[in-house]
């Protein structure tokens, strides 16, 4: 695809978090959520007494492919049927077919600001030989943009955040056409660094984060499977 303006930053995070993700969970991280093949830890950390607190999330989703869970997390037109923490979201620029750049209003969480978010949001398929899967991931991070102006009462977050997913096909049949959706699953890894970017009550927002991550990676995970229950798989 084209090259743009940000294609080195893209291609910079996007092998941070390649990196980032074997990093083990053993040590200094909480598991703050366990519901059955869902964990959630989180690292407690602050930087100028605001709560940046990493966050990371293991889940295996019986029924679908990596590419699936990535392409409902990446495109635009799904977003508002699985994020329910958003009040609007919107694209201000595609760079090329497979990066764009979102605007999102985030709902008030009292007593904090109302916050918005403006992110690339970058989707790639990384194919690897030896393994017969491909990995997919999504990235989203925290650009300037002049049609998202930071305009008070509003704060603007800081969030760097990937979903990076292996498939699993069970008892391969020997033609690829004959895989059915009980043999696949989806390994998936979520990590979010989201800076509030402004003051947030410490206990408030560890509460938040808490409740609201599992939410919504049960939702949105929930949301794919229903999605993709009679399609054909995308692999
Ligand atoms: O995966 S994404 O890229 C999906 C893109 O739509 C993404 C997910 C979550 C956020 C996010 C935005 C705001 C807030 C807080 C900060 C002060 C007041 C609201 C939080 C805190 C952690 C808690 C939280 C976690 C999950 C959902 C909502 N709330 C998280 C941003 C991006």
């Amino acid at each position: 695809n084209g090259k743009h303006r940000l294609t080195d930053d893209v291609e910079r995070i996007v092998q941070e978090h390649l990196q980032y993700v074997r990093e083990d969970v053993s040590n200094g991280w909480d598991l703050i959520h366990q519901d059955g093949e869902m964990k959630v830890y989180r690292r407690e950390v602050e930087e100028n007494g605001i709560v940046v607190d990493p966050l990371k999330c293991f889940h295996t989703i019986k029924g679908v492919t990596g590419h699936e869970i990535c392409r409902y997390f990446w495109e635009f037109q799904y977003r508002m049927e699985w994020e329910t923490t958003l009040d609007s979201t919107k694209i201000i620029e595609a760079l090329d077919p497979d990066t764009v750049i979102f605007f999102q209003l985030h709902k008030r969480v009292w007593p904090a600001a109302q916050r918005d978010s403006c992110f690339w949001s970058h989707i790639r398929c990384i194919s690897h030989s030896d393994e017969d899967q491909p990995t997919w991931l999504v990235v989203n991070y925290t650009t300037p943009h002049p049609l998202a102006p930071i305009k008070s009462p509003q704060v603007r977050l800081v969030a760097n955040v990937a979903l990076i997913c292996e498939t699993i096909i069970s008892e391969p049949p020997l033609d690829p056409k004959d895989i059915k959706r009980e043999n696949i699953q989806c390994k998936l890894t979520y990590v979010a660094f989201v800076n509030p970017g402004g003051w947030v009550p410490s206990a408030a927002l560890r509460g938040v984060a808490k409740r609201e991550y599992p939410r919504f990676l049960k939702r949105f995970t929930s949301y794919v499977v229903e999605q993709t229950r009679n399609k054909p798989i995308l692999f």
